[in-house]
């Protein structure tokens, strides 16, 4: 189970101005529970980990192992909410090399559909020319450019090589019910396909088979993720006193930090296999909150990596941020700095320490020393990297950036900014119905 310590931000803001949220974040937690807040059409992620049924894991759980079974290769193509949490648990708890290990236990996962580079598609059908792969679908409007865009090439090529009956096997789609291309072509062609509920929006659908089917199909235990999300659900419940609710109180000292000046939250991990966690955390919050001109700016980095060179902003930048540190307590191996009789790099101080051990007090010496240079730090203990905590840390940022955003007085499920850029670019490119569109942009031109 994961905890929060939010002491290292009292210098900064006030234990009191932040338990003084209390009734603010009853208020909340209650337009989240009885729906009357705004967006609350999509609150379907609310009470989602404890309504998930044995039998529906065990529905993913045979598709993935179909996909298993038959690809040495499954491409995950999706974007934004539709392949971040997938990408953030696989990382999160896969081997660092696990591309690169030639005895596999589960296929190469691959993402594509998140950006329209032509090498990027190019070298990815090139890589799948001698591989057995199959595709996973993901898009809940089933229109998005970008996937579809992908999942057009990959479809022909997984049907060129491995003829239209293995293919129909080997393909899934998680898409809406009713409506979408991506619903169209899975009910043409016959392939299994998975539901995103109308009430859950992308980024609040890691835990429906948007993130489930690709998390299994990677090897990894969905029943144990779902397990921790649903404890968490019961720890981060509306009927949790606010001083023990770790979701009320990671909101309250947000928007109290926020109001403080504090505009930028950057996310810190000192483990590498969380970048996607902070990727999937970003968007996560920055769709959520960042409309009518407000919102923290959610960044994220990498340490000890980025110290050297984001290190120097954070340090002694202008003051306007504060960190959230994802911590991992116990690593899942074990390796010991070797004694060496020379000398001659002046480590033999470490000698016999742990790695872990030196990772820690790069930890804990960046947060002192960043406390002492005027960031506010918010620290987050996960106890290990696991299918349960993790499923707990996704839930734990769910139900707090739902909180957070009704303090903020948004609308923390809608993403109306995400359009402009789409109304261009079809505009651009003269699709079909923008006609209009395209003649006033050319005009700017
Ligand atoms: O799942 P899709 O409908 O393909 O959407 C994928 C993503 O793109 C959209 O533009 C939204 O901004 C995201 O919230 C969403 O997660």
């Amino acid at each position: 189970m994961i905890s929060l310590n939010i002491e290292k931000t009292f210098g900064f803001i006030s234990k009191e101005k932040v338990f003084a949220y209390e009734a603010e974040v009853k208020a909340a937690q209650e337009m989240l529970e009885k729906g009357t807040g705004k967006g609350n059409d999509f609150l379907g992620w609310l009470h989602l980990p404890s309504s998930i049924t044995k039998e529906h894991l065990a529905d993913l759980n045979a598709t993935a192992k179909v996909l298993r079974d038959n690809c040495e290769v499954v491409i995950v193509a999706g974007i934004g909410g539709s392949y971040l949490g997938a990408r953030a648990v696989i990382e999160a708890l896969s081997n660092s090399f696990t591309w690169l290990q030639e005895k596999k236990t589960a296929p190469v996962m691959i993402y594509a559909g998140h950006n329209i580079s032509e090498d990027y598609l190019y070298e990815l059908t090139e890589y799948l020319k001698d591989k057995k792969f199959g595709v996973i679908n993901i898009s809940k409007s089933g229109t998005t450019t970008e996937t579809a865009l992908a999942f057009r090439l990959l479809k022909k090529q997984c049907e060129d090589q491995r003829g239209k009956e293995t293919a129909k096997k080997v393909i899934v789609a998680v898409t809406d019910a009713k409506k979408g291309a991506a619903r169209v072509t899975a009910d043409k062609e016959g392939y299994k396909t998975f539901i995103i509920p109308d009430n859950v929006g992308g980024r609040f659908s890691v835990l429906t088979p948007v993130g489930l089917l690709p998390i299994a199909v990677a090897g990894f235990d969905i029943d144990k993720l779902v397990a921790g999300a649903a404890d968490m659900e019961k720890v981060c419940g509306s009927d949790v006193a606010f001083a023990e609710n770790p979701a009320a109180i990671y909101a309250a000292t947000r928007n109290e930090l926020y109001r403080n000046g504090k505009k930028i939250e950057i996310l810190v991990n000192f483990c590498p296999k969380l970048h996607y966690v902070s990727e999937w955390w970003k968007q996560l919050y920055g769709e959520s909150e960042g409309k009518d001109n407000k919102g923290i700016f959610p960044a994220s980095v990498d340490f000890s990596t980025d110290l050297h060179s984001m290190g120097q902003w954070i340090q002694e930048g202008e003051r306007s941020i504060f960190e959230t540190v994802i911590s991992v307590e116990k690593v899942n191996h074990k390796l010991e700095v070797p004694s060496d009789e020379a000398n001659l790099d002046g480590l033999n101080f470490l000698a016999g320490k742990r790695v872990d051990e030196v990772n820690k007090m790069a930890e804990l010496g960046t947060q002192l020393a960043h406390v002492d240079g005027g960031v506010p730090n918010m620290r987050i203990v996960l106890p290990e990297l696991s299918e349960y905590n993790i499923g707990g840390l996704l839930y734990f940022f769910e139900k707090a950036c739902g909180i957070s955003g009704y303090l903020l007085g948004v609308n923390p499920f809608n993403q109306p900014g995400v359009e402009a850029y789409k109304k261009n670019m079809f505009a651009l490119l003269d699709k079909p119905g923008y006609e209009e569109e395209s003649k006033a942009i050319r005009a700017k031109l």
